[in-house]
């Protein structure tokens, strides 16, 4: 079996299917922009985006908020290729967290053990409040240990990549979101 990882970056558009189109993730980014807006009716916040995957929805909804926001990041990962494992942090935010309102920015919630670590480390920290917003959330029927306070679009029980999330690291940059197709 060929190594993915020595796969062009092609083989995996030519692999896949696309399940949101780049309208349809515009209008869910309006979407979670207004429920969040409404949510935090203005107050200062720290929007603290999940590294890598939640650039993504962070550059996306920074400039739909109006309100006083300061920006930090994390980088906490599980999955290496397209499987996940044991979480490893390799960055804590540098802010001081402590009585701030945290809006956590990712691009998908599937198992939630990602997600529910870095709640997990707001909380630790001592934020006053912590939001969870992700771009997407896969419906795979499991039980999960939290639910995001605002979801953008459901996905598939697939592989899927675009919007922030990578297939062997390429794609994040793809404006739809895809979903490979059984091996
Ligand atoms: O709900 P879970 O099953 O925990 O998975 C979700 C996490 O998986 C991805 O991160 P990944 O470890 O692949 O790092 P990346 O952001 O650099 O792609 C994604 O960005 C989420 O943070
Ligand atoms: N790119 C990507 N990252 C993930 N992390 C957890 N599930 C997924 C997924 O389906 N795609």
């Amino acid at each position: 079996m060929t190594d993915p990882h020595a796969q062009s970056p092609d083989h995996w558009l030519s692999q896949s299917d696309i399940v949101f189109s780049v309208a349809e993730v515009e209008q869910a980014l309006d979407r979670m922009a207004s429920v969040l807006q409404e949510k935090l009716s203005g107050q200062p916040v720290i929007l603290l985006c999940v590294m890598r995957g939640g650039v993504y929805l962070a550059g996306q909804l920074m400039h739909r908020l109006q309100l006083p926001a300061r920006l930090d990041y994390l980088q906490a990962n599980r999955y290496h290729g397209i499987t996940g494992s044991g979480i490893v942090w390799t960055k804590l935010p540098e802010l001081d967290l402590t009585g701030q309102t945290v809006v956590v920015l990712d691009d998908i919630l599937d198992e939630g053990i990602t997600l529910a670590e870095v709640v997990h480390h707001c909380q630790q920290a001592g934020a006053r409040e912590v939001v969870t917003a992700v771009l997407t959330e896969k419906d795979n029927g499991l039980e999960k240990p939290l639910q995001a306070d605002v979801i953008g679009l459901i996905v598939p029980n697939r592989y899927v990549f675009g919007c922030g999330m990578d297939v062997y690291g390429w794609w994040r940059n793809l404006p739809e979101i895809r979903a490979l197709r059984e091996a």
